[in-house]
């Protein structure tokens, strides 16, 4: 019997208890004996459920108990989460985590204390809620060197685009659903301003790569600057705007790109329809070429489900993987935006033709029904990122009012 403990008992902490009565027989089969939930941390009170008797508020009740092997984090944050899975670690129990905070701010310190505790911190939930992804990263792609990430990471604000562009929806009332669905993070800003999808993209990004990449150094943009307008305009030139991350091997170089904006991305891509709350992520190895990963990336029983996966590959005791790691690094090793070379879309209103061509060369004109006169939206070809941003600036001075400029994504 493998004991273990749950830290929070919120949407994926209840998931969690909830998968593993549901699917107890299973369960234990699949990990060669049965596994229960024995304590249970949360600050709040829950009488009114059948296994009220396992609470506790201190977490002593759970590093102490030789009984328990592992430990299951799901309250989000750094912190007490940090000291917390740290204590457990050192104690030699196997931490499992969906909380992607957590792996992107410390993820090297951690998987160096599993290590040299002879224990694991597993983390599949970390990224894309239910998809498989950082297991399949790291064993089954093994064999590869990985190109580019590239991926829509973050369910709420897909939610929230696919709910704006399909059904009109207002911003604020599609956030309102996300959040009664369980899928916003505690405080929605991070999804909405793109922290929560640059938390991923670095997971995955140190995973290729085998150095830790830190948030702090990934540029970030989130969605809260789209409008209808744009959307109108992305269709005309045969795509769509999606909340992209990407971490790409820059050839020649040591640096990497690495970045989470809004994006255009083409129909023709297999990200382009992946709607709702699923994300999608396109890994291009050297060897398999591109492998696309797809699913529910938010929600109680899908990340549920990968945090109990988590649980089961533990409790078959295949000692510390050597596999799931990457070295710190204190150096930064991502290329600065302005240097990278970029398409981009850009809607703006008080330039002629003439001055949009002589600032930026040939572009593409785009058009949508009920334009105001003044109105121009076009698509610059690749250019250094830092060159569109000096045009900008030159036609800002001559008057121009820039009011968007998006990235158009190859993938
Ligand atoms: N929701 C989702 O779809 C997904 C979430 N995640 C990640 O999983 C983690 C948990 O998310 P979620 O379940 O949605 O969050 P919730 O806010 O629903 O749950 C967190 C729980 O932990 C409890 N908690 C917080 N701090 C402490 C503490 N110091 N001691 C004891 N209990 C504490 C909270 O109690 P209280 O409410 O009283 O503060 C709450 O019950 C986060 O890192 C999130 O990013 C990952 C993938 C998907
Ligand atoms: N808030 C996150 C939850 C899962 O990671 C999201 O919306 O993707």
């Amino acid at each position: 019997m493998a004991k273990i403990a749950v830290l929070g008992h919120g949407v994926v902490g209840s998931g969690v208890c909830e998968v593993i009565e549901e699917n107890k027989e299973s369960i234990t089969r699949r990990a060669g004996q049965p596994i229960e939930v024995k304590r249970i941390l949360d600050l709040r009170d829950f009488d009114d459920l059948p296994y009220r008797d396992k609470f506790t508020k201190n977490i002593d009740d759970i590093l102490n108990d030789d009984e328990i092997s592992i430990v299951v984090e799901v309250m989000g944050g750094v912190s007490p989460a940090f000291e917390f899975t740290s204590r457990a670690l050192q104690k030699g129990k196997s931490v499992v985590t969906s909380n992607k905070e957590l792996v992107a701010s410390k993820g090297a310190q951690l998987l160096a204390l599993a290590k040299e505790n002879n224990c694991n911190y597993f983390f599949e939930a970390s990224v894309g809620g239910g998809i498989p992804i950082i297991r399949p990263m790291h064993l089954c792609l093994a064999a590869n060197e990985i190109d580019e990430i590239v991926g829509i990471l973050n369910g709420t604000t897909n939610f929230i685009l696919t709910k704006m562009i399909r059904e009109n929806m207002e911003f604020d009332t599609a956030l309102k659903l996300a959040q009664d669905l369980g899928y916003a993070e505690r405080n929605p800003a991070a999804d909405v301003e793109g922290h929560d999808a640059c938390r991923k993209i670095c997971i995955l990004a140190s995973l290729a790569f085998g150095r830790h990449v830190y948030p702090q150094y990934v540029q970030t943009e989130g969605i809260s600057n789209i409008t209808l307008e744009d959307v109108a305009y992305a269709e005309n030139w045969g795509g769509v705007i999606k909340l992209v991350g990407e971490a790409k091997r820059l050839p020649g170089k040591d640096t990497i790109k690495c970045l989470v904006s809004p994006a255009l991305i083409h129909k023709e891509s297999q990200l382009a329809n992946i709607d709702d709350v699923f994300n999608g992520v396109l890994v291009r190895g050297n060897a398999t070429g591109d492998v696309v990963f797809y699913g529910k990336g938010a929600g109680k029983l899908p990340t549920a489900s990968a945090v109990v996966a988590d649980v089961i590959h533990e409790a078959k005791s295949f000692g510390t993987s050597t596999s799931l790691t990457w070295a710190d690094s204190s150096e930064n090793f991502v290329e600065p935006v302005e240097a990278l070379c970029e398409a981009f879309y850009v809607r703006l209103f008080g330039a002629s033709r003439a001055q949009i061509e002589e600032a930026f060369g040939a572009v593409q004109f785009l058009s949508r029904a009920g334009a105001e006169a003044d109105e121009s939206a076009f698509v610059i070809k690749p250019q250094p990122v830092q060159k569109t941003l000096d045009a900008l600036k030159t036609l800002e001075d001559a008057g121009v009012r820039v009011c968007t400029k998006i990235r158009v994504a190859d993938c």
